[in-house]
């Protein structure tokens, strides 16, 4: 009889034989040999006489999804019976599975994982994780090791609180988590399983090589843990112990040890695969474009953070932690799969690591890790359907949602607070996860502050001595990453460093190698930097790190964006001789120049090229400005920096949009966290950022929330805010003494105005104007918009069209200058509202601010 397989694409041994297929098997390459055939063949490969496997979403629907969870398992599962008892996973037929399902699902569904008490334990554990972080700081972490026990803590959490693990702290614990993890006893069970008649025979003599599953400890640890009641209602235990479900001593424990078996490896080894993938060089933008979404969000939820959601999607879909195939019996009658009949009983497989890179049109370039591609709205739903790492349909991982927060918070506790690097030892290679990583801490700026969530984070100095003798020098590596942070050019800090130090430097490294003639620990360093940031950057009233440097009539200024400060740098400082002397001429072409930079930097993508700290590391700021009086020609350090950036920038294709990927705007988005937030009055008066709270100024904003909730009371009082008199609400901030500040501004902007606005400004201009008296009045004007639009565009979207008509009214009334809201409008700010609304604002108001351009343009060809 001629086999229907046999139209099937494939090599011409697998219609004989399956001896090349287990060759490969016990090799521990099966995967990648499928994967080749399929590269070979297409989307299905016969690869043994009775065995198909696929790679299309068709197949995963059919063979994994029909009738709800799809096709019957095999008996390869059997390999994985624990104390000789079929768990869910290992039960074979849909109505045993169905019935284990039933008892347990709703443990693990999001609702279960995202109440407090599982998510705080895994916050727990995750702060655990950064403590040995910490403690490493300087040197290695063992990644492999630790992510296993961190992945082993959560999940044991799960099963079992409070009688979980503590492996990040215990040795004891570690040892359990190492005899699992490191349990290599597939390659003889493989052989029971395919050959078991030999295994009786040979079964001693292959014990030598490959030993049978052994995991003492473990099994004590799950028998032991499993024999108490003590176990909190959201644990599994808890709920397999329910006597309506008449489970016996047996299979709770092995119900149990399976998921802990399931959840360590799987877990641990795709944060490893991940977190090493973004400590290497070529992937390190992208560790920054994630530092910088967790900076500029340090309060949101691990699931409300889209650039971390791509991160852990890409990496598993580059490196699946169950890379390999799935085998499923064809049940009885036969089924078509991809058009080619296949008879009952045929072994069909998809296995994640083919169906999630085959299909180019979908995945291009897919041996390339790039998170982009999860935010692009184009193909979402063909991306979704070849996402197979936690496989699909019933059988599907049961664990995903756990294994889902634990990645999440893991990666937002170390990437909030560290950059990871690979340790120099390693060279990387695929198969065998390499697994040492260098923790390169991100600190405060202001180091005198402790608060571990402080706004303003750049890298710890990291510095690499090179020479001998005379010819010592030290080598400033991240010294770019830390001058961005600040927002200084990198001549500054070298000079700084070549004063305090009384040595040479080099000013305008080529090739971004900061050096400084002599031996000079990091710590040294970075003592001195506190002084250059206390002297050149952070404002001398509120300590904050926002400012601009200023420099006119020979005097430098720095102007603080947060409460808007001017303060004079001391002239007497060496550095300030420097700056002066180097201060770049604001030219037209600059202007331009700088206009492409920013343009290209909301971008994101200045920051992923330039591989360092990136605009939005926290650091919205700019580059010094200098006056249209500064001296020195063009050709300066600085303007050469500033040139090739942005040439570099103009020369390279800009492929993400900023409202793709800073924060999640969609509707749904917006309103979970709109949730989040205290109350609708108090979310729409946030008067501050934290900054100033930060500078201790104990908030003193309750003149101005007794304004904003008099006037609140009023619009109730008086049905509707519009009958709230002009004069009764100026009257009431001079009642309070506030009646010329710029925060009465920001208070009226959010209660006089709604989504209306553009009706209501002519009406208020004259009270406003007579409030608004200085360019910090003005920037409070602009940010309370921002807010209130921010704020309304959760349930009226349209708010964004309604900008530019916005600014055009104050532009109009004269209630801000062209200086001012060009400023403003040339780059987001956190001050006032998160960064992706800052952003969302400024774009939507680019007509109006391309308007005011070309007719500054105009103006000065008029000259
Ligand atoms: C990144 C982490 C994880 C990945 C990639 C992953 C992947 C998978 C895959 C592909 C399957 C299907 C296996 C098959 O059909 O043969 C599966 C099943 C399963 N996983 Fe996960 N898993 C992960 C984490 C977890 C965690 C944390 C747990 C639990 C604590 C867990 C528990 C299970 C269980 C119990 C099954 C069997 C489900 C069933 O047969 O109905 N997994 N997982």
């Amino acid at each position: 009889i001629v086999s229907p397989l046999n139209k099937i694409p494939g090599p011409w041994h697998a219609r004989f034989t399956s001896l090349v297929l287990k060759w490969h098997e016990f090799r521990a390459n099966r995967t990648r040999y499928i994967h080749e055939l399929h590269l070979e063949y297409g989307p299905a490969v016969r690869i043994a006489p009775d065995e198909v496997a696929f790679a299309s979403a068709g197949a995963v629907k059919e063979i994994y999804c029909s009738g709800g969870s799809g096709y019957d398992k095999t008996e390869f599962y059997d390999l994985f019976k624990v104390y000789g008892r079929r768990t869910m996973f290992t039960t074979l037929n849909k109505d045993d599975h169905a019935k284990r399902k039933r008892i347990l699902a709703d443990r693990y569904a999001n609702t279960n994982i995202v109440r407090p008490q599982s998510l705080d334990g895994i916050a727990a554990r995750a702060a655990n994780f950064v403590t040995r972080c910490f403690q490493s700081m300087g040197g290695s972490l063992d990644l492999y090791v630790r992510l296993h026990a961190y992945a082993f803590d959560c999940v044991t959490h799960h099963l079992f609180h409070p009688n979980g693990t503590n492996s990040l702290q215990s040795s004891k614990d570690e040892e359990i988590m190492r005899e699992v993890t490191f349990d290599d006893s597939l390659q003889n069970r493989l052989f029971q399983y395919y050959w078991p008649a030999a295994h009786k025979i040979f079964g001693k003599i292959l014990y030598l090589f490959a030993k049978p599953r052994e995991t003492p400890l473990a099994d004590d640890f799950v028998l032991d843990t499993c024999a108490r009641t003590d176990t909190a209602p959201f644990t599994l235990l808890n709920r397999l112990q329910a006597p309506t479900f008449n489970l016996d001593d047996l299979d709770i424990a092995a119900e149990c040890l399976d998921h802990m078996a399931a959840g360590i490896d799987t877990t641990g080894d795709a944060l490893c695969f991940l977190m090493w993938e973004l400590s290497q060089p070529s992937s390190i933008h992208y560790q920054k474009r994630l530092q910088a979404e967790l900076l500029a969000n340090p309060d949101a939820s691990f699931d409300k953070l889209p650039y971390l959601d791509a991160v852990v999607m890409e990496g598993l879909r580059c490196f699946p932690a169950i890379p390999m195939s799935l085998p499923r019996y064809v049940p009885s009658g036969g089924r078509t799969v991809d058009g080619f009949f296949l008879p009952e009983g045929t072994t069909v497989s998809c296995q994640a690591y083919s169906v999630q890179r085959i299909d180019r049109t979908v995945f291009p370039d897919p041996d390339t890790f790039r998170p982009e591609r999860w935010l692009e709205p184009k193909g979402d739903a063909e991306r979704k359907k070849l996402f197979f790492a936690f496989a699909n349909g019933g059988r599907g991982c049961v664990g995903k949602h756990l294994a889902l927060a634990e990645m999440k918070m893991l990666l937002q506790a170390v990437y909030s607070r560290f950059t990871t690097l690979p340790d120099a030892t390693m060279e990387p290679h695929f198969s065998q996860p390499q697994t040492t990583a260098t923790m390169a801490s991100l600190v405060n700026v202001r180091r005198d502050v402790s608060d571990p969530f402080y706004r303003y984070k750049m890298e710890r100095l990291q510095t690499k001595i090179e020479g001998k003798g005379n010819g010592i020098k030290t080598v400033v590596v991240n010294l770019s990453s830390v001058a961005q942070s600040l927002a200084r050019p990198g001549s500054y800090l070298i000079k700084y460093f070549g004063f305090e130090l009384g040595a040479q430097t080099n000013l305008d490294p080529p090739d971004d190698r900061w050096i400084i003639n002599g031996a000079h620990e990091a710590n040294k360093l970075q003592e001195l930097l506190d002084g250059f940031i206390s002297k050149f950057v952070l404002c001398k009233k509120c300590k904050n790190p926002e400012t601009d440097v200023h420099i006119k009539d020979g005097r430098i200024t720095l102007d603080c964006k947060a409460c808007g400060q001017r303060s004079e740098v001391d002239l007497r400082l060496k550095l300030s001789g420097f700056i002066l002397k180097n201060v770049p001429k604001k030219t037209k072409k600059d202007k331009a120049e700088r206009r492409a930079a920013r343009k290209a930097k909301q971008n994101g993508k200045a920051d992923a090229e330039n591989g360092s700290g990136g605009d939005d590391n926290g650091s919205d700021q700019a580059s010094p400005v200098a006056d249209d009086k500064g001296i020195e020609s063009d050709d300066d350090a600085l303007t050469r920096k500033i040139k090739t950036e942005a040439q570099g920038l103009e020369n390279k294709q800009v492929e993400v949009k900023d409202d793709e990927w800073a924060v999640d705007m969609s509707e749904e988005a917006v309103k979970a966290r709109q949730q989040q937030l205290p109350g609708e009055f108090k979310q729409k008066l946030v008067l501050n950022g934290d900054d100033e709270d930060e500078e201790g100024e104990g908030g003193g904003n309750t003149v101005y929330d007794q304004l904003g909730t008099w006037i609140q009371e009023q619009a109730d009082q008086k049905e509707g805010i519009n009958n709230v008199d002009d004069i009764d609400i100026y009257i009431k901030a001079k009642e309070l003494g506030i009646e010329s500040k710029h925060r009465t501004v920001l208070v009226l902007v959010q209660t006089i105005f709604d989504e209306n606005i553009c009706n209501q400004i002519g009406k208020r201009a004259g009270m406003l104007k007579r409030i608004i008296s200085s360019e910090r009045h003005e920037k409070a004007l602009l940010g309370g918009t921002e807010r209130l639009i921010g704020h309304l565009a959760g349930e009226h979207p349209e708010m964004y069209d309604k900008v530019v008509k916005i600014l055009q009214l104050y532009y109009h009334h004269d209630l801000i200058s062209e200086e001012v809201v060009t400023k403003w409008g040339s780059r987001a700010s956190k001050k006032y509202v998160d960064l992706a609304t800052s952003k969302k604002v400024r774009k939507a108001a680019e007509p109006f601010l391309t308007w005011l351009a070309e007719a500054e343009e105009e103006s000065d060809e008029d000259e």
